[in-house]
């Protein structure tokens, strides 16, 4: 018989995860758990580790240190068996150009014939919006249109758990929503559960139930598009000019900022500006304090999302 039995644990459970290149630690104990179904979105600014944590989760990178589990399985020991259950689209394309796009689906199907029924190939195209592209070699595809084989390749199996790294990238508007209707469809007709990488906020927000985002080395905030809005709104920018230079500052008591900045500031303080951020601009401010060195303001931006 094709197929195993229902997992009933939590599809992602990942405590004190820790990663080092040489003497930088990318990874500083990171704690997770994902139930299946659903789609969950990791932010976080470059060089976060995003990356680096899919693919210890994928089994493609061992670990400096903690506990990882993905279906049940440490994916340092996963045997095939294990990886078939798992859908993987990289970032960087693996060159397959001269291959037509048709026979590259049925060569990368037979793979999972032991473990699953995988799709067929017309039927994945359509599902993907490559039906008109069966013919062409790959690399006469648009960049677009790989990122859909790329999706196409890494759903063929029908994995339980799918992740996704950065996958619209290089999207127009109009793929990147087919694409979005794409995993709507994976999550609700075969409860896949999805983990996705992301820099766009409102990609994430569209997409998944549950944010996580990335920074310092551990997970700073996590919690659905809502909660973490409402835990944005509740930090004000506050911003002014002087001796020139623009500041910002992000504080939950925006009032007693201003009256404290003001009292000492002998009149060199100018265009002073209190503004309470969205999602999005929290996010941004985020991004920016910590590729400015500002780590724990910006950690403390999201805090109260994070449990
Ligand atoms: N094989 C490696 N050897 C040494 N350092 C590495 C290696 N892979 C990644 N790094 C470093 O680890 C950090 C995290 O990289 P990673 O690619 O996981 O980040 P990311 O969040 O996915 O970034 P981006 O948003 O730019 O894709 C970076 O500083 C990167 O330079």
């Amino acid at each position: 018989m094709m197929g195993h039995p229902p997992f009933n644990g939590p599809a992602i459970a990942v405590s004190d995860l820790r990663m080092r290149y040489g003497d930088k630690d990318v990874l500083t104990g990171l704690d997770l758990e994902i139930e299946p179904g659903g789609v969950t979105a990791l932010l976080g600014p470059n060089g976060a580790g995003k990356t680096t944590t899919i693919e210890i989760l994928e089994g493609f990178r061992a670990r400096s240190g903690g506990d990882v589990s993905v279906l049940g399985v440490d994916p340092v020991h996963g045997g095939e068996d294990w990886r078939a259950r798992l859908g993987v689209v990289l970032q960087e394309w693996r060159d397959n150009g001269k291959w037509r796009v048709r026979d590259l689906l049925r060569h990368f199907a037979e793979y999972y014939r032991p473990y699953a029924e995988p799709w067929g190939a017309d039927e994945l195209l359509d599902l993907v919006g490559l039906a008109e592209q069966g013919g062409q070699r790959v690399q006469t595809l648009s960049g677009g249109q790989r990122r859909r084989l790329d999706v196409a390749l890494g759903i063929i199996g029908k994995p339980e758990l799918l992740f996704l790294d950065e996958p619209t990238t290089g999207f127009d508007p109009h793929a990147r929503r087919e694409f979005h209707e794409l995993i709507h469809r994976l999550t609700d007709l075969d409860g896949t559960t999805i983990l996705l990488t992301t820099h766009d906020l409102d990609e994430a927000e569209k997409l998944a139930e549950r944010i996580l985002i990335l920074a310092g080395g551990r997970i700073i905030a996590d919690g659905s598009p809502d909660q973490l809005a409402r835990a944005a709104a509740t930090v004000a920018e506050v911003s002014w000019t002087q001796d020139g230079r623009r500041q910002v500052h992000s504080t939950e008591d925006a009032t007693d900022f201003a009256r404290k900045l003001l009292a000492t500031d002998d009149g060199a303080v100018s265009d002073l500006e209190i503004h309470r951020a969205s999602l999005e601009e929290a996010y941004l401010t985020l991004v920016e304090q910590f590729e400015t060195g500002q780590a724990e303001a910006a950690v403390d931006t999201f805090k109260e999302a994070t449990k």
